[in-house]
């Protein structure tokens, strides 16, 4: 053997093999064994090396050996599939030369098999289809978004926001729209500082717009991934537009009266508490007012309870027409009420309340025991230098509706 196999350079990977018409007339161990041969003398045996090629390739692998031969092409690289000895198909990368042999020219053939990276090249596609499938199918909407241009979205995130299908969100410049404004410079925010790796995975809540304006309540964890080379954000929803319905009907059941739908005593203490603070630190006048509905045991207790019910009603409906946004009012209990005037001085918050007692003394009440007539007692008390507290606040407003009852009802009585 001359010197030429010294110079090669042995690589599990690669194999060489050098012929002549195909007769071989050298080959290495690699060679040989990636046709399932145990060594080169297997392959010197074979008469003729186009028992490696399949058949349907040798037409293509003769006219390229003459070509390359006869000059008439120049040494290439080819892909082939070939067989192995169990008759296995192979695909290799094949780079031919001409060399010169024993006095003769012969084509030298290096191959490197490329089923290794066929293998992993299916492996990776067939992981990218597992990876959509789960993508496509999961309930949890998935979104990839650069600056807000949306890159990637699957099928649960398009139809959470009313998309007819993933392409259709997907030809939108921006998911900013889908974003109330309210929400927006949060957004931009929590982006940044993802983007800026200030935070690794934001976690929020937020509102969503859908494609036919109606709102989505939507649990988002974001974070950043790296899309075709580039920084973008991932962002992963959950739907809990009905978790948030439900949470927003039980906090105004706490807040609000089921029947009058006016603030709960426990909501409208809180309220009084932060009116009555912010008044007393800023100087501020401020009014509470206490009103009882005259001798309604008697309008129950002669035109039944639900009758009674709808007096209440009535009574809330009015009295909040005749309030102003910055005032609030309450049902303290039973037929009870409670307002608390905010920057009212005393002369003022009386005018309020006689105003008040005077519309309610003409409404009519249409109940299915007839049309009912009311009228209601008030006590008015102020906050002063001797009242500054919130109890003494109520308790000079309860002695001044005990007052108004004592004088003949259906009037307004102001705490001295
Ligand atoms: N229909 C109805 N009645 C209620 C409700 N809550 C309390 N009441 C009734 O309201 C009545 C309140 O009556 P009282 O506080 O005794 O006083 P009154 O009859 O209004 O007499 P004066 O206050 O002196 O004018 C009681 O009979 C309670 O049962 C309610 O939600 N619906």
């Amino acid at each position: 053997m001359s010197g030429f196999s010294e110079q090669l350079l042995i690589d599990p990977h690669y194999g060489v093999v050098v012929h002549r018409d195909f007769e071989p007339l050298y080959s290495d161990d690699n060679y040989a064994r990636f046709y399932g041969y145990k060594n080169a003398q297997d392959i010197l045996s074979l008469t003729s090396i186009l028992e490696l090629i399949s058949p349907a390739e040798h037409p293509k692998a003769i006219e390229a050996y003459k070509d390359l031969i006869s000059g008439k092409q120049k040494p290439g690289v080819r892909t082939y599939k070939n067989i192995d000895k169990e008759n296995n198909e192979l695909t290799v990368l094949a780079i031919d030369n001409i060399i010169d042999w024993e006095g003769k020219p012969a084509m030298q053939v290096i191959i490197i098999d490329l089923s290794y990276q066929f293998e992993v090249q299916r492996n990776l596609t067939l992981s990218e289809e597992r990876y959509r499938v789960l993508v496509d199918g999961s309930i949890q909407g998935i979104l990839v978004h650069k600056n807000f241009k949306p890159l990637f979205c699957n099928n649960a995130y398009a139809q959470m926001f009313g998309f007819k299908n993933e392409q259709a969100l997907l030809d939108s410049e921006t998911i900013l729209p889908l974003i109330p404004s309210e929400f927006h410079e949060q957004a931009h925010r929590d982006n940044r500082s993802l983007l800026a790796g200030d935070e690794s995975v934001i976690k929020t809540e937020s509102k969503g717009i859908c494609v036919d304006g109606s709102t989505v309540w939507v649990s988002l964890l974001s974070r950043t991934v790296i899309w075709d080379g580039e920084q973008a954000t991932q962002i992963t929803v959950i739907d809990i537009t009905e978790q948030q319905l439900l949470r927003e009907r039980l906090e105004h059941r706490a807040n609000y009266d089921v029947l009058t739908n006016l603030l709960t005593r426990r909501a409208f203490n809180e309220l009084l508490a932060e009116e009555f603070n912010y008044a007393q630190q800023h100087s501020n006048a401020l009014c509470c007012v206490l009103i009882d509905i005259d001798n309604f045991k008697k309008i129950n207790d002669k035109n039944g309870h639900h009758s009674g019910d709808k007096v209440l009603q009535s009574f809330a409906i009015t009295a909040k027409k005749n309030l102003r946004e910055s005032d609030f009012i309450g049902r303290w209990g039973g037929d009870e009420f409670v307002l608390i005037l905010p920057k009212t001085d005393l002369e003022h918050a009386k005018l309020i309340a006689e105003r008040l007692c005077k519309d309610l003394a003409t409404l009519t009440v249409i109940t299915d025991a007839g049309h009912l007539k009311f009228s209601v007692s008030i006590g008015v008390s102020s906050l002063s230098k001797q009242v500054h507290n919130i109890e003494t606040l109520l308790s000079e407003a309860d002695k001044a509706l005990y007052q108004a009852k004592h004088q003949g009802k259906g009037r307004v009585a102001v705490a001295s």
